[in-house]
């Protein structure tokens, strides 16, 4: 049995953003969200952009702090709150790789300083032997000893990026957060780049939380997908499960328009727009846009329930397996 490295718990984050001169509005950009992350697996977060996936990021990065809830994470059998955890120990055991790999790199620095910035800071190590680390895990990302001492504008974009996730392995970490790590490459790199992490996470055991618009990668990659929709979480399970066969409404539009017909019928485009919950609705926060939506919906939120081989916040999806129930 695959057990949590860490627990997302009732996870909520808003932000103060100005309307206009005079007034101020709630944004949540999270909003009670629980999830594990599994031991040496991969969860994928999907949801379109505004959803709110790179602020989960940021919170288990501990880049900003939850305005609710909180995520723990296993130390020794026990599960503490990652708020309690040093700096110094927490990025030991969590790091994370960035989208853009031009932005997240500093240009003055060499290649084996870029990928040991975090151990030198800590004192413990002389200059030799962060060399010898830097080249340690340049192969292990397929970049040759020849890289050690150039600059990163004499490298490509996917050179780059294996730097910034050598980087990131320099720690030697159990949890990677992998912030779209494919889409500001050439299309043609994404796949090496691709393998490269499916190919390190086998070998090294890591956890995973991989963010993505992409569903076919996602498919490809992940092992548990989680679905976000305007903060909140609306279907998590097995990739095979949330992908294959979507439940939730909003889950079966995004499938639909990503993979077209194969899972869903035609391909088609998701009506309408994301607009924030706010937490000040009653109801679902898909009802505008949602093909199913009935009474119940519009009086009531739905709370994540346990359906066949999946959770997921919708009263349709429950009412139909309920039916299959009764008639079965
Ligand atoms: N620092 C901030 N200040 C104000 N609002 C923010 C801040 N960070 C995020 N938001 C808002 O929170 C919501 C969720 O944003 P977030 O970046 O987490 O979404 P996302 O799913 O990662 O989107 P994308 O796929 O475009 O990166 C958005 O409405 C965004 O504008």
């Amino acid at each position: 049995m695959t057990t949590p490295i860490a627990r997302i718990d009732g996870l909520s984050k808003s932000f103060m953003v100005r309307k206009s001169l005079l007034s101020r509005e709630r944004i949540q950009a999270l909003d009670d969200v629980s999830l594990p992350l599994l031991r040496g697996r991969i969860l994928a977060l999907v949801g379109e952009s505004g959803s709110g996936k790179s602020t989960l990021a940021r919170l288990l990065m501990k880049l900003d702090t939850p305005s609710g809830g909180a995520i723990r994470m296993d130390r020794d059998g026990q599960e503490v709150d990652i708020a309690t955890i040093t700096p110094v120990d927490y990025y030991r055991r969590v790091q994370m790789v960035f989208q853009d790999p031009y932005a997240s790199i500093n240009p003055r620095k060499r290649v084996w300083q870029i990928i040991t910035a975090a151990l030198a800071n800590l004192g413990h190590y002389d200059r030799d032997t962060l060399r010898k680390i830097a080249l340690r895990q340049m192969e292990q990302v397929g970049l040759g000893a020849q890289y050690l001492d150039v600059f990163p504008n004499a490298l490509s974009g996917g050179q780059r990026q294996r730097v910034c996730i050598a980087r990131a392995l320099a720690a030697e970490p159990e949890i990677l957060v992998l912030d779209e790590p494919l889409s500001a490459l050439d299309v043609s790199i994404q796949a090496q780049i691709l393998n490269l992490l499916l190919e390190l996470q086998q070998r090294l055991g890591l956890t995973y939380l991989f963010i993505s618009h992409d569903l076919a990668v996602v498919r490809h990659i992940a092992d548990e997908v989680a679905v976000l929709y305007a903060g909140r979480l609306v279907e998590y399970g097995s990739v095979a499960s949330v992908i294959d066969t979507p439940g939730h409404p909003y889950t079966q539009a995004l499938v639909a328009s990503a993979l077209g017909s194969r899972q869903c019928g035609q391909r088609q485009v998701i009506k309408g727009e994301l607009t924030m919950g706010g937490g000040s609705g009653l109801g679902c926060g898909f009802l505008p846009r949602c093909p199913q939506a009935a009474e119940q919906c519009r009086q009531q939120r739905p709370a994540m329930q346990r359906a066949p081989q999946r959770h997921v916040a919708c009263f349709q999806v429950q009412l139909s397996q309920e039916h299959e129930r009764i008639e079965a």
